[in-house]
């Protein structure tokens, strides 16, 4: 079963190895915390929190991280789990899943922006099936309308609130502007009109350049907190489906809840991302310690 202390015995050195690998490389590649955020919720999504979007494809396998909408998933959230199975291997081989390094690499980095701290019970499995075909529909996209968005959540137990709150992790990172360049260009209503002048001129040429991308949260884009919120009734938010929560009544009474009282925001952004770090994980024979996060044994 999951458990808080589940290596404490098998490998005493899980939780220093965690963090100074997670210290190096957040300090010296400042977009690591977004970046493994968003890769944690499209593992979760699909089929649990198990590793699936780690693997690679194989000439037999198209894998989940080569379906389209993962293509943008960035290296360096990768490389941040990859560079913790090295540093564990050497010190307690064939002991800790890949699956639970990246749930505590995704709240070790949280925290480190200056989210919350929340508990991440441990002794996960990692998946033995990733495939591509199965992505599709089953990630919130920003065009999609908020009811396909709030089904995808609601097919997997979480309410329209804890979709409101884990949202909150648009308050990091950033867009690459072929996310939201169909919203820039035509109905641009919901924004704010200096805004989105300057989204037009930050994007202008990104159909040469698709590396062209702008903050999530243009406040403050580095620091964990509601300024996300704050930004929605302003006109500030960037993707069709951040405008979207403070647009449809059923969201939009969380929004301004959040946008008032961060501690509010930050204790059920902790608890959404509990009970998300647990939803359909394996254990025991359900899945396996892989030897490399991107591949199966
Ligand atoms: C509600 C529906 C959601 C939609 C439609 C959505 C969509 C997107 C899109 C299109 C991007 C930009 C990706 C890129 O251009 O590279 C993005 C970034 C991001 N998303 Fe979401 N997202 C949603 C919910 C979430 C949730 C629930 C989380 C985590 C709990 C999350 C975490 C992130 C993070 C941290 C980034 C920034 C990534 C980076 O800077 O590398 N998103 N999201
Ligand atoms: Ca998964
Ligand atoms: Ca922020």
């Amino acid at each position: 079963r999951l458990d808080l202390n589940y290596y404490s015995k098998s490998c005493p050195r899980f939780n220093d190895i965690m963090r100074d690998t997670i210290t190096n490389k957040q300090i010296t590649t400042p977009t690591t915390a977004a970046a493994t955020l968003r890769l944690f919720f499209h593992d979760a999504i699909l089929n649990g929190v198990d590793a699936s979007v780690l693997i690679s494809s194989t000439p037999f396998n198209k894998a989940e991280r080569d379906a389209d909408i993962n293509l943008s998933l960035p290296g360096d959230a990768f490389d941040v789990v990859i560079r913790a199975k090295t540093a564990l291997e050497l010190s307690c081989p064939n002991t800790v899943s890949c699956a639970d390094i990246l749930a505590v690499a995704t709240r070790d980095l949280v925290t480190m922006v200056g989210g919350p701290y929340y508990n991440v019970v441990l002794g996960r499995k990692d998946g033995r099936i990733s495939k591509a075909s199965t992505v599709d529909g089953n990630l919130p996209k920003p065009t999609m309308p908020m009811s396909q968005i709030l089904e995808i959540f609601k097919n997997r137990n979480f309410t329209e609130q804890e979709m409101v709150a884990l949202s909150g992790a648009h308050t990091i990172g950033f867009s690459h502007c072929k996310e939201f360049s169909s919203s820039i260009y035509n109905d641009t209503n919901h924004y704010n009109p200096r805004f989105v002048q300057g989204l037009q001129r930050a994007c202008g040429d990104y159909q040469k350049n698709p590396t062209l991308s702008v903050f999530n949260d243009i406040m403050t884009p580095n620091k964990f907190d509601n300024l996300y919120y704050q930004n929605l009734p302003k006109g500030l938010g960037l993707l069709e489906s951040d405008h979207g929560l403070n647009s449809d009544l059923r969201t939009q009474r969380f929004v301004d809840m959040y946008a008032r009282d961060q501690n509010l925001f930050f204790r059920d952004f902790a608890r959404a991302m509990e009970k998300l770090g647990v939803y359909g994980v394996k254990t025991g024979r359900g899945g396996e310690i892989r030897h490399r996060c991107d591949a199966i044994n």
